[in-house]
């Protein structure tokens, strides 16, 4: 049986554009670009994971806002739930840690680039929707 992962991204929008993340390549969906976010850890619910991966990832503050997309992708390693929120920065810019690259797109230019799977609904809405 293969893990249940449960995982929260933010989309932080910010004069029209939203912020896009590569993962490093040597990690698991390598050089694949997301949301930054991460694993719901116990006890938490899902917006005080994402503050607390936002600030740990990206060196800055968001204010959450509504729930974008809940999907369910089943990849090699485990089964993956991403949850994704509308997210605004209230404090700081967002600095490169974790992440391989990071850039800001407009929602019409996200499908350019290489996302992991378990994005794409949230990819659709976004394409569709006036941020
Ligand atoms: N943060 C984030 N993770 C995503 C997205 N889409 C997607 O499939 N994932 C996957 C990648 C990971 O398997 C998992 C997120 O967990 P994580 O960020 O703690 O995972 P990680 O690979 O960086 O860390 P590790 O636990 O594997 O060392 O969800 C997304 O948009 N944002």
């Amino acid at each position: 049986m293969k893990n249940n992962i449960y995982v929260v991204g933010a989309v932080i929008i910010e004069k029209g554009k939203i912020l896009c993340a590569q993962r490093g390549p040597s990690k698991s969906l390598a050089n694949k670009w997301e949301f930054p976010g991460g694993k719901i850890e116990s006890g938490e619910t899902p917006q005080e994971a994402l503050q607390r991966e936002i600030v740990e990832e990206m060196q800055c503050k968001v204010e959450i806002g509504d729930q974008i997309e809940q999907t369910v992708y089943e990849y090699d390693f485990g089964i993956v739930h991403l949850t994704t929120f509308f997210c605004k920065l209230i404090d700081g810019e967002p600095v490169l840690t974790e992440h391989a690259a990071i850039k800001w797109l407009l929602p019409n230019e996200l499908k350019s680039l290489d996302w992991a799977a378990a994005d794409i609904p949230t990819i659709e809405k976004l394409f569709k929707t006036n941020v």
